[in-house]
């Protein structure tokens, strides 16, 4: 059994909005991404796994507990996208009342508090009131609580959301370090280049319904587009595979092409070709596709399979 196990799980409002008929299996110690633009279901779900919600049909488990009881949230960490802690609070007073909550036992607390204010880089500054943190430290100490009593599960909705480039490189670094220490992270994001270099395994959900579900590099191969920096121009036609392709300008004799292939295996062939053309190349750079195309790509997906099964 996985980690997070769902089966059918849907949670609506009054029958509107959230999320429905979500069925997924997660590994241990992975970070699994669920991506899907705003307003998609993803709080709506993760709130439904922690028990905060009550499902309106299908069931889930979290480490083989059914969720909603404690002993399915005995284990898990998370951190809410919108969260609020008292501004009268210093950082430290906030994990000292949470490892209260946790049970963690008053001579064990000091350490544990030090040793996660240092993952997440609050080294010092937790000694400070919370009213005087920037969005970006709130963010830090946030995860700092989630993952306090050393949960094996941890879920994260949208934790980069309030940071600068630096601050979500050091979340995605951490999130890293959970993972290779066995922890299983559930990240719930609608930035696919967060996604994309983290998770091998995602879901993608849209409007209420997931579109599509495996492994990452799969599910992006919706068209593989690539930029190629030649010498010159190139005399011959591209091979047939490449299915679209455009000119750029020549520069100081060097020209810029993107072209649009079936596959990303289709790459080294092109190389090939170009290189038994005698074409000398500058650059090759795969361009991934934008987060619009991929959701638009999947939801056409599933609408030709439903259109497919109702024949
Ligand atoms: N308490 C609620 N009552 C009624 N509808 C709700 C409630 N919470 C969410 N919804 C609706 O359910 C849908 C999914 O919302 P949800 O917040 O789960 O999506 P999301 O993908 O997490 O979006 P975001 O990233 O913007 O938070 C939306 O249409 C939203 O308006």
């Amino acid at each position: 059994m996985g980690v997070i196990e769902t089966n059918s799980l849907t949670k609506t409002y009054d029958g509107k909005g959230g999320i429905s008929d979500v069925t997924l299996s997660i590994e241990e110690g992975i970070v699994y991404g669920f991506l899907g633009p705003n307003g998609s279901g993803k709080s709506t779900f993760v709130r439904t796994l922690l028990g905060l919600l009550v499902p309106t049909s299908g069931e889930g488990f979290i480490l083989g507990e059914p969720i909603g009881t404690t002993k399915s949230r005995e284990q898990v960490g998370y951190l809410p996208e919108l969260f609020r802690y008292p501004n009268w609070m210093t950082g430290k007073q906030l994990l000292e009342s949470h490892a209260d909550l946790c049970k963690i036992p008053a001579r064990q607390q000091n350490k544990r508090i030090q040793e996660v204010v240092d993952l997440v880089g609050m080294t010092g500054r937790e000694k400070g009131k919370i009213s005087g943190f920037s969005k970006g430290m709130s963010q830090r100490i946030g995860i700092a609580c989630a993952i306090l009593n050393d949960p094996k599960v941890i879920f994260l909705d949208e934790p980069t959301s309030a940071l600068d480039p630096i601050g979500r490189k050091d979340v995605r670094d951490l999130m890293a370090y959970l993972r290779d220490q066995g922890k299983t992270v559930f990240l719930n994001s609608h930035l696919l280049h967060e996604v994309e270099s983290l998770c091998n395994y995602v879901s993608i959900v849209h409007q209420g319904e997931m579109i599509a579900q495996g492994p990452w590099r799969e599910l992006m191969m919706t068209e593989a587009r690539v930029e190629i920096v030649t010498a010159g121009s190139i005399a011959a036609p591209f091979p047939a595979f490449v299915t679209s392709y455009q000119k750029g300008k020549e520069q100081e004799g060097r020209m810029r092409w993107v072209l649009e292939l079936e596959n990303e295996t289709d790459i080294p062939k092109i190389l090939h070709y170009l290189s038994s053309k005698q074409i000398d190349v500058f650059e090759v750079k795969p361009n991934t596709p934008h987060l619009e195309d991929v959701f638009l790509h999947w939801v056409n997906q599933k609408k030709e399979s439903a259109y497919v099964d109702n024949q």
